[in-house]
C-alpha cells in the first residue's frame, strides 16, 4: 500500500518506519525541514531502539519524507500523527490538529483529477472522543469537499510506549480501528496485515466506532495512570505500616484480575502522555457535565508523592546549605525524555529547602539543563554523591541498582528510593517511598 503520515515525531516516525519495514511504500509529512531532510538521508529524527536501523535501511526508499500535503495524493489513506498537548487548563490543544485536518483538505480538492475513491484520513495521534468527526472531518470539509464523497475518517490510537516504541508497534497488545464506512474498515486491515503476519502472537483486532475508538485510547491511558496511583496509594499506607509494599504488589499481581504489570509504587507517573491525557479526558468530562472523581484522585496522589519523597528526607537531614543528590532526571529509564518528568518537582521542593542540587541522569542531563542552567549537573552517580548530605533516586535506570561504595563519600550517607532500586547496605540511613 502507499501511505502518509502527517507528523514525523516519535510516533510518526515510529509508524513510518515499522510500515515500510513491513513493505509499504510510506511518506511523513512535516514542518520542520530538518526532519524531512534526515528521514531522506536515512537518519532518525527521534531517538527509540531499533528505529535508527529501519531508518537508515529505508530512509530516502521505500520511506520518505516531505513538506509537501500534495504527497498524500498518491496515497491510499493518511494517518494524523501530530501533537495534541494541553491548554492552560488541562484542556486538548487541537490546533496542530486541525492545521494538518486543513491541509490535507487542500491538498485533496487541489488533485487535478478527482479520486475514484473517498480518501481515507486516520486519526492516530490521542483525540478526546468526537474530535475526529466533529473537528477534524469539518476542518477537511472546509475545501468544499464532502465527507463520504470526497474523503472518509477513522481513528486509529496508538498504544506504543517510548523507549520500546518500535517492539510495542510491531507486536501490539491489540488494534483498534475505529471506522463508520466498510471500506475504511478494510483499507486498515489491509494496512495492517503484514504486520499480524509478522508478529509473535495472534494480534487481536477491536472493530469499533470512531468515538469509541478515541475513548479506548483515554481509558487505556487513564486506567494504567490510575493503576500507578492506586499501587502508590496503598503503597503509601504500607509505608505507614512499615510493610513492603513491592512484596504486597507481587502477591496481588499473581491474582489474574490485578495482573503484575504497572505496580511498581513510588515517586509517581510522568511523560509527555498520561499527565496530558489525563488532563485533557477530565477537562472533556467536566465540558459534558461530568466531574471524573478518581482520575482527579489519581491526579492529586501522583502530584503529591515528589513532597513525600522530600518529607522523608527531612526526617534525616536538614538540606539548607548542603549539597543534596538527585539520580535520574528522565521521566523513565531508557529515554532522555524529561516532559513531566518526578524529577522537576523533586529539584524544585529541594531548591525550596534551600539545598545545592546536584543532579545525575546517564542521557537526559541536557535536556534538564535547559530547563534548570542553575543547578549542577554531575557526569557520574559517585560525583553526584560525593559530598552530599542526602541523596533521592527519582529514576531507576539500572546503573543505580549497583551503587554501593560510592554512598560511603557522601557527607550524610541518607538515601530516599523514589523507585525501589538502590540495594539497601550497611553505612546508609536508607528510606524507600512505600517500602
Ligand atoms: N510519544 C508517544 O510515545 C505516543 C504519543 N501518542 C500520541 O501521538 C500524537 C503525536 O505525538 P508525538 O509523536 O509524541 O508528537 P511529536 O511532537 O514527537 O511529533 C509531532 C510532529 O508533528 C510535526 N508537525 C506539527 N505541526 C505540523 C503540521 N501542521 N503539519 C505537519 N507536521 C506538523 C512536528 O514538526 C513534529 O515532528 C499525540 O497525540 C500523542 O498523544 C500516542 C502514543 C504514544
Ligand atoms: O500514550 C502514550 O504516549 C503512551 O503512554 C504510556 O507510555 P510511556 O509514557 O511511554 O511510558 P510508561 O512505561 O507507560 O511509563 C509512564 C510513567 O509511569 C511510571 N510507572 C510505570 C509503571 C509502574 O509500575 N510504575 C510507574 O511509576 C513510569 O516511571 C513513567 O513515569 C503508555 O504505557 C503507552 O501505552 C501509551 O501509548
Amino acid at each position: 500500500m502507499n501511505v502518509s503520515i502527517v507528523g514525523s515525531g516519535y510516533v510518526g516516525t515510529t509508524v513510518a518506519a515499522c510500515l515500510a519495514d513491513l513493505g509499504h511504500e510510506v511518506v511523513t509529512i512535516d514542518i520542520d525541514e530538518d526532519i524531512v531532510d534526515a528521514v531522506n538521508d536515512g537518519e532518525s529524527p527521534i531517538h527509540e531502539p531499533g528505529l535508527d536501523e529501519l531508518v537508515a535501511e529505508h530512509g530516502g526508499g521505500r520511506l520518505r519524507a516531505s513538506t509537501d500535503y500534495a504527497e498524500i495524493l498518491d496515497t491510499d489513506l493518511t494517518m494524523l500523527a501530530l501533537p495534541t498537548p494541553s491548554n492552560d487548563d488541562g484542556s486538548i490543544d487541537l490546533q496542530f490538529m486541525e492545521a494538518g485536518a486543513a491541509s490535507i483538505g487542500e491538498a485533496l480538492a487541489g488533485a487535478e483529477n478527482a479520486a475514484a475513491d473517498p480518501h481515507l484520513v486516520v486519526t492516530k495521534s490521542t483525540v478526546v472522543p468526537n474530535t475526529t468527526e466533529d473537528r477534524l472531518a469539518l476542518r477537511i470539509a472546509d475545501a468544499g469537499l464532502e465527507r463520504g464523497t470526497d474523503f472518509l475518517v477513522a481513528s486509529n490510537p496508538e498504544f506504543q510506549r517510548e523507549g520500546t516504541a518500535v517492539a510495542d508497534f510491531l507486536n501490539p497488545d491489540k488494534l483498534v480501528f475505529g471506522t463508520d464506512d466498510d471500506r475504511a474498515t478494510d483499507l486498515l486491515h489491509d494496512l495492517y496485515a503484514p504486520l499480524r503476519e509478522a508478529a509473535d502472537d495472534d494480534v487481536p483486532v477491536v472493530e469499533t466506532g470512531i468515538a469509541e475508538a478515541e475513548m479506548i485510547k483515554y481509558a487505556n491511558n487513564t486506567f494504567l495512570a490510575t493503576k500507578i496511583s492506586l499501587i502508590n496509594d496503598i503503597g503509601n499506607i504500607c509505608k505507614e505500616f512499615g510493610v513492603d509494599a513491592y512484596e504486597v504488589a507481587d502477591a496481588i499481581g499473581l491474582d489474574d484480575r490485578i495482573g503484575e504489570q504497572f505496580l511498581r509504587s513510588g515517586v509517581g507517573w510522568g511523560g509527555s502522555c498520561f499527565p496530558k491525557d489525563t488532563d485533557a479526558i477530565i477537562a472533556a468530562a467536566r465540558e459534558q457535565g461530568y466531574d471524573p472523581t478518581v482520575l482527579s484522585a489519581a491526579v492529586e496522589l501522583n502530584d503529591g508523592q515528589p513532597e513525600r519523597l522530600l518529607s522523608l528526607l527531612d526526617d534525616h537531614v536538614d538540606v539548607s546549605g548542603k549539597r543534596a543528590a538527585v539520580l535520574g532526571l528522565a521521566f523513565k529509564p531508557g529515554t532522555d525524555d524529561i516532559r513531566n518528568t518526578r524529577a522537576a518537582p523533586v529539584i524544585e521542593g529541594l531548591k525550596t529547602r534551600g539545598a545545592d542540587v546536584v543532579a545525575y541522569d546517564p542521557v537526559a542531563t541536557e535536556n534538564m539543563r535547559e530547563r534548570y542552567p542553575d543547578i549542577e549537573y554531575a557526569d557520574s552517580p559517585a560525583a553526584a554523591l560525593d559530598g552530599a548530605s542526602g541523596a533521592v533516586v527519582v529514576t531507576d535506570w539500572d546503573e543505580f541498582a549497583a551503587l554501593d561504595a560510592e554512598f560511603d563519600e557522601m557527607a550524610d550517607p541518607v538515601v530516599v528510593d523514589g523507585r525501589r532500586i538502590i540495594k539497601r547496605r550497611d553505612g546508609i540511613t536508607y528510606e524507600g517511598l512505600t517500602w
